[in-house]
């Protein structure tokens, strides 16, 4: 294929605004492709799927990243396609293979023949049914497509190489019995780097699953709707969800423990863990000046971890649970994307971690929730104190649930805990400044909030005090 030149330019110009494009703010960004593999098995066919796979490097000499780019390249007219489009080369009309029926139709072809061309393997553990494919409407980290009701399939965008964890640690839990995740069905394995490498990951479709992100949302309406009850007072009280969510966390915590390797959490783990704590807030300080003000009282509270005695030992965890991880089934909380932070680099994402960071990232999104709400309305003191009070209540109510299922209250590790929701937190800025600017005032308010600004805390009182008198 001779096209590559004339790919790499219209992808220089469209790759940059997708959301999961994880080099805005490097400067350069030098497209190359690296690979190139016919996924559509029909020789004579007039829409073609082609697997790019697309190395960008910069002008910082830092690490260069990968994409996955499937493209669908039709020979015949654009006219009456609905499609998403990239651009025109002289082998056709290039369009986004992930948003296009005969590239969705071609790819689960592959996975369900169980192909292998120039290194890409498709694995499947059962037979698949040929069914017609929907694109998940939002754009993620990576790009999901639905089959019938059957199965949704995860295309990863930016690869790292080695196996995703998330096909890793849904694979380690379904093995164990355990019915908090959906169940693997096929798998693409591909080389990068000359690593075997996941490119692709198929689990079945939990099609009455309502998303934990949406029925927070829901709950929390309900309580800004009632401007005089408390959140235990509202029709669309969450915290049963959210106490079953917490048993549902820990149990999951313990098949991950029982399943795969474990490590006491010693002086020199709880050492290594705040030195990391603080390279990770030497990256955000640079990035986002807003974090500033903050920068000694995260250091100490980074610092507190050090002294802390008989925590949890460590053990592979989720790495980036929040409530848009989590859906609720008739059975329960499944839990999914086991992928970790998809800014860290999969080997970081892969080491024993504490549980408590798990905990941290969902006592964060109760905090998200309550505040998405108010993006609107920061002129509603009011408002403000019930959009705390709808979070405590809620995280008292996971910690109550994970602290019963596993035997200790998150609570009761509250300098590790505390460390672990900051440095969430200050991820969260770093993400927000980088993908949705709009919300950074969210995390960096709770940065606020948790490090005790003087500012804030002479802020505060008011609005509680007003409350609290009209109770
Ligand atoms: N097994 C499943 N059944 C039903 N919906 C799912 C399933 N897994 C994921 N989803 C939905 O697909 C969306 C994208 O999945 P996710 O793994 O979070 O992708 P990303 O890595 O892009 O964030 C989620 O928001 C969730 O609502
Ligand atoms: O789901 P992803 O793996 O893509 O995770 C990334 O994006 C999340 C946003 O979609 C981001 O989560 C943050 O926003 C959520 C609400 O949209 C909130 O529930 C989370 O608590 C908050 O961290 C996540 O951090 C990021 O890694």
């Amino acid at each position: 294929m001779t096209d590559h030149s004339e790919l790499t330019a219209l992808l220089s110009d469209w790759l940059p605004r997708q959301r999961w494009f994880a080099g805005k703010g490097r400067a350069g960004g030098q497209l190359r492709v690296e690979q190139d593999i016919r996924l559509t098995l029909d020789a004579h066919a007039k829409a073609v799927l082609r697997l790019l796979v697309i190395k960008v490097s910069y002008d910082d000499g830092g690490p260069s990243d990968y994409y996955q780019v499937p493209v669908v390249i039709r020979d015949d007219s654009p006219f009456g396609h609905e499609g998403f489009l990239i651009g025109e080369s002289s082998s056709g009309i290039v369009y986004d293979g992930l948003r296009d029926a005969d590239g969705n139709a071609a790819l689960l072809t592959y996975l369900r023949r169980g192909a292998s061309r120039e290194g890409l393997t498709a694995t499947a553990v059962e037979t698949l049914e040929d069914l017609t494919a929907r694109p998940v409407g939002a754009e993620q980290s990576n790009t999901s497509v639905v089959y019938g009701e059957a199965y949704i399939l995860k295309v990863f965008r930016r690869l790292w190489p080695g196996m995703n964890p998330d096909l890793e640690i849904t694979q380690v839990l379904a093995r164990a019995g355990s019915g908090h995740v959906a169940r693997p069905v096929a798998w693409l394995s591909g080389q990068l780097s000359g690593v075997p490498t996941t490119f692709a990951f198929m689990q079945d479709y939990l099609r009455t699953g309502a998303e934990g992100w949406l029925l927070a949302l829901a709950s929390v309406r309900d309580l800004y709707a009632e401007g005089d009850l408390h959140a235990d007072e509202v029709g669309g009280d969450f915290a049963a969800e959210a106490e079953r969510l917490g048993a549902a966390t820990a149990q999951v915590h313990r098949d991950l423990a029982g399943a795969l390797p474990t490590r006491p959490a010693d002086a020199a783990t709880l050492g290594a863990v705040a030195d990391y704590l603080h390279q990770r807030l030497d990256g955000a300080l640079a990035a986002v000046t807003e974090l500033a003000p903050f920068e000694t009282a995260l250091r100490t509270a980074y610092d507190a971890v050090r002294g802390i005695e008989h925590p949890a030992p460590f053990q592979r965890i989720h790495g980036d649970l929040h409530l848009g991880q989590v859906l609720r089934v008739e059975s329960g909380w499944v839990l999914f994307d086991f992928e970790g932070e998809p800014a860290r680099p999969v080997p970081e994402r892969t080491v024993l971690e504490s549980p408590l960071r798990d905990v941290a990232g969902m006592l964060r999104s109760f905090d998200y929730a309550a505040q998405s709400m108010l993006l609107e309305r920061q002129d509603e003191p009011a408002l403000a104190y019930r959009a705390l009070e709808w979070a405590d209540h809620n995280r008292d109510a996971f910690c109550r649930g994970y602290g019963a299922r596993s035997g200790t209250d998150p609570r009761d590790e509250g300098a590790l805990l505390n460390a672990f929701e900051l440095d969430k937190a200050v991820y969260e800025v770093l993400y927000e400044a980088r993908h949705r600017p709009g919300w950074i005032g969210i995390p960096l308010r709770s940065v606020e909030r948790l490090t005790g600004d003087p500012e804030q805390q002479r802020a505060q009182p008011a609005v509680r005090a007003s409350d609290e008198g009209a109770q």
